[in-house]
């Protein structure tokens, strides 16, 4: 185990980061867009952004790295980060094009992230996963999934938010569920040029017209474990909960000095966090990467 403010160092120094930007996912670019729940979600859960009603979003697409001049060609996740701006409140979604998460401590996520950000030194990674065999069958199911191959666009990426949350019903039962951003009708994207082809690609595409992703929703079954982010479940039904449309780029909301930090634990009446270790050192992580923007 580690506490935030030695992890957002050691990461930082993984990366060789000294500018206010990110600790990780610092290149990036943002959006807007609604998202409209389907009917079922609403027979399972209260929550505001689950009633139907289209529900404006702000959304942030990123690439992994701690490196804000990352060139788009390399090999690294992105992510898509939605921040759910219902009328009582934010809720926040944050995936990432990685189906598994191959560790259940903060610790070995920032010893395995050290060991993959040492290119140069390539028997860093070797030596992981000599030392964490557990982690190389999501870390194989992750490369065939094509989780650190450079999209042509953000739009055609499918995203995975990997923990658990539960949702709340009308009758007061509680289901634990996890989530996948399916893209809908991706246009093919054209070959990509140069080091920021992702972010110019995303605003020629969404001035022709909006980008969609249907979230896929499992509901665990009782012997699927939700505080585990490694864990792979049986659900018991698996149903499109809703639609994102991404319609147009927007401003960097942070130019001028706010600080907007997605968090995957800010949750709102209907939904409820686990008690999975990585979800709930997820937020002091992502705080003491805001404090460099402050
Ligand atoms: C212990 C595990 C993790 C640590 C220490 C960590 C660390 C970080 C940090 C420091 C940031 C920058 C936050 C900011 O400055 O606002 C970040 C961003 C991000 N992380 Fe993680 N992360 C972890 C796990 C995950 C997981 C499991 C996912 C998968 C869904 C994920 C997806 C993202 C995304 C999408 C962003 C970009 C947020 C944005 O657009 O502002 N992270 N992470």
């Amino acid at each position: 185990m580690t506490d935030a403010t030695t992890a957002d160092a050691r990461l930082r120094r993984a990366f060789h980061a000294s500018g206010p930007h990110r600790t990780l996912h610092a290149k990036g670019t943002y959006a807007s867009g609604t998202f409209t729940a389907a009917p079922r979600s609403a027979e399972l859960g209260i929550a505001a952004h689950l009633q139907g009603s289209p529900v404006p979003v702000l959304v942030r697409f990123s690439n992994g790295s701690g490196n804000p001049k990352s060139p788009d060609k390399a090999p690294d996740v992105r992510g898509m980060s939605v921040s759910f701006r219902t009328e009582t409140g934010a809720t926040d979604l944050l995936g990432q094009t990685a189906p598994r998460f191959p560790v259940k401590d903060p610790g070995k996520f920032v010893e395995m992230t050290e060991a993959v950000a040492a290119h140069s030194k390539p028997w860093k990674l070797a030596a992981f996963l000599a030392r964490n065999p557990s982690v190389l069958g999501p870390l194989a199911a992750n490369a065939k999934a094509g989780a650190i191959k450079p999209p042509k666009s953000f739009a055609e990426a499918t995203y995975y938010p990997v923990h658990a949350y539960a949702w709340i019903a009308p009758d007061g039962s509680r289901r634990w569920v996890r989530y996948i951003w399916r893209p809908v009708d991706a246009a093919a994207a054209a070959t990509p040029t140069g080091a920021n082809w992702l972010v110019e690609e995303l605003a020629t595409r969404l001035s022709a017209g909006p980008a969609r992703w249907d979230l896929e929703v499992s509901v665990a079954s009782e012997s699927d474990d939700p505080h585990d982010p490694t864990s792979q479940w049986k659900p018991v039904e698996t149903f499109i909960a809703g639609t994102l449309s991404v319609d147009a780029t927007a401003p960097d909301p942070e130019a001028d000095g706010s600080i907007i930090v997605f968090d995957p634990t800010r949750i709102i009446p209907g939904i409820e966090l686990s008690n999975d270790p990585i979800l709930l050192f997820r937020a002091a992580a992502y705080s003491a990467s805001a404090s460099h923007r402050a």
